[in-house]
């Protein structure tokens, strides 16, 4: 029972959390201050968006999550990097969909945490400098730009790209500038895309920008989908635009329609043919675990509830996930950890629908995992083995927006955050719901 009432000390957690925050950021202070990556093994760090340039992306990643865990100080320490070395004018194909969720969503929600201006301006001039990305046939956006030349590169994209990428971090940009070319843009690709899918109200997972030629036949919800279905709801509580609630609303009731699979007993999504919807496999990529929170955001958290029995099965059978795994059988189809967040992002989310315990448990188990076993001498990372144990001396930006963010909300009660009334993006970036 003891150990029971501790485990349920939901505060004593949260203190936890953000001793581990803290104890993280002073190690990256300490070794790797101002790179994009610190490299938890070595002690190194390295560069994430152009190779050999660094924009502080963990810096900018954790702004909002110290924010809200109240470590003013070592907000105060990351502003100050951001004001006097954050520079976007690098000479360099930068991939627009990280920059956006990552850059542009880390400073604007660091902006709406702390009023401060300039990270407002930092978030704008990253984006008019993405912007050339839209001037294609479609309205579908390029891969990547040079963020000095505007040249674009790399038509051949992805939903997760096309529209999960950008729009909420568009829109909410044109809503605190006034100018409203970003969101316009944003949206304009999305609907383009959605007005691309087959006749079974699919969309696959490959497309050309240039000709508007679908490259696949696979429907899935994992990558490189997944964040598609996120933004056509996101954008549409954003901004109200029905258009996108729609295309949300057709597009879920066909995957739930061709893609929904209860063949092990629990609610797995398979990957099917976009025209015919004939099964292609059930295999699962850890990253799909946000899927059971999107379900329940869009109105139907029994679905959600249903399908996040299966991610609590998963995270009770390896220490931590592996990123690809078959559950017909449990087999782990890619053994690497790369410090995903996506089983805390949608235990997350149930919570803040249902506030069952349930959901805090699932989260506990995944923060106690890692601390267990992605602790290393700078820092948590990634595994190349969850198996082994074996460590991959990497930190993603994600982990400072994302599970971090998420361990803290749920656990915390926090008077910094309105848990009714709220808006996390992709990357965990609070675009709604700061009370300060
Ligand atoms: O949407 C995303 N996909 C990949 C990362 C986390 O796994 C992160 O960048 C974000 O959550
Ligand atoms: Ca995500």
């Amino acid at each position: 029972p003891a150990k029971a009432a501790a485990d349920e000390d939901w505060a004593a957690l949260a203190a936890d959390v953000k001793r581990e925050m803290a104890w993280a950021w002073s190690e990256y202070r300490k070794v790797a201050w101002g790179q994009d990556e610190v490299k938890p093994v070595s002690g190194t760090g390295q560069s994430f968006l152009i190779p050999g340039a660094s924009v502080g992306l963990s810096i900018v990643e954790a702004l909002d999550t110290l924010w809200l865990m109240g470590l003013d100080a070592q907000l105060e320490d990351g502003m100050r990097w951001i004001r006097e070395k954050l520079r976007f004018d690098l000479d360099g194909d930068a991939q627009v969909f990280e920059a956006t969720i990552r850059l542009v969503g880390g400073l604007l929600s660091g902006h709406l945490a702390t009023g401060d201006k300039r990270l407002l301006e930092l978030a704008h001039d990253l984006a008019t400098r993405m912007m050339p990305c839209f001037d294609t046939p479609t309205g579908m956006p390029m891969r990547y730009v040079n963020l000095v030349t505007g040249k674009t590169r790399d038509p051949q994209s992805f939903p997760a790209e096309v529209g999960g990428g950008m729009a909420p971090e568009f829109v909410t940009l044109s809503r605190l500038t006034g100018e409203k070319r970003f969101g316009e843009a944003a949206i304009n690709a999305m609907l383009a895309l959605h007005a691309k899918r087959s006749k079974r109200n699919l969309v696959a997972d490959r497309i050309d920008v240039q000709t508007g030629a679908w490259l696949s036949r696979r429907a899935t919800v994992a990558p490189p989908t997944d964040s598609w279905f996120e933004y056509l709801w996101d954008t549409w509580r954003l901004t109200g635009d029905t258009r996108l609630r729609d295309a949300y609303r057709v597009e879920t009731a066909a995957v739930l329609a061709n893609c929904a699979d209860r063949t092990t007993g629990d609610l797995w999504f398979a990957n099917v043919d976009v025209e015919t919807g004939a099964r292609l496999n059930l295999r699962q990529s850890e990253l799909s675990a946000f899927y059971p929170g999107l379900l329940s955001e869009g109105g139907d958290h029994a679905a959600g509830v249903a399908a996040m029995a299966g991610w609590e099965k998963a995270q009770a059978r390896w220490p931590v996930l592996p990123e690809a795994f078959d559950p017909t059988d449990w087999s782990i189809r890619a053994a690497s950890n790369a410090l995903r967040p996506e089983v805390a992002d949608g235990a997350f989310t149930l919570w803040l629908k249902d506030r069952s315990p349930r959901w805090r448990r699932l989260v506990r188990d995944h923060f106690r995992a890692m601390q267990k076993h992605n602790r290393a001498a700078h820092g948590f990372s990634g595994l190349t083995d969850v198996t082994t144990g074996a460590q991959d001396d990497a930190c993603p930006g994600y982990w400072w927006s994302e599970q971090m963010k998420y361990y803290w909300l749920i656990f915390s009660d926090t008077k910094r955050f309105d848990y009714r009334d709220n808006y996390l993006s992709t990357e965990g970036n609070v675009l709604r719901g700061f009370r300060r």
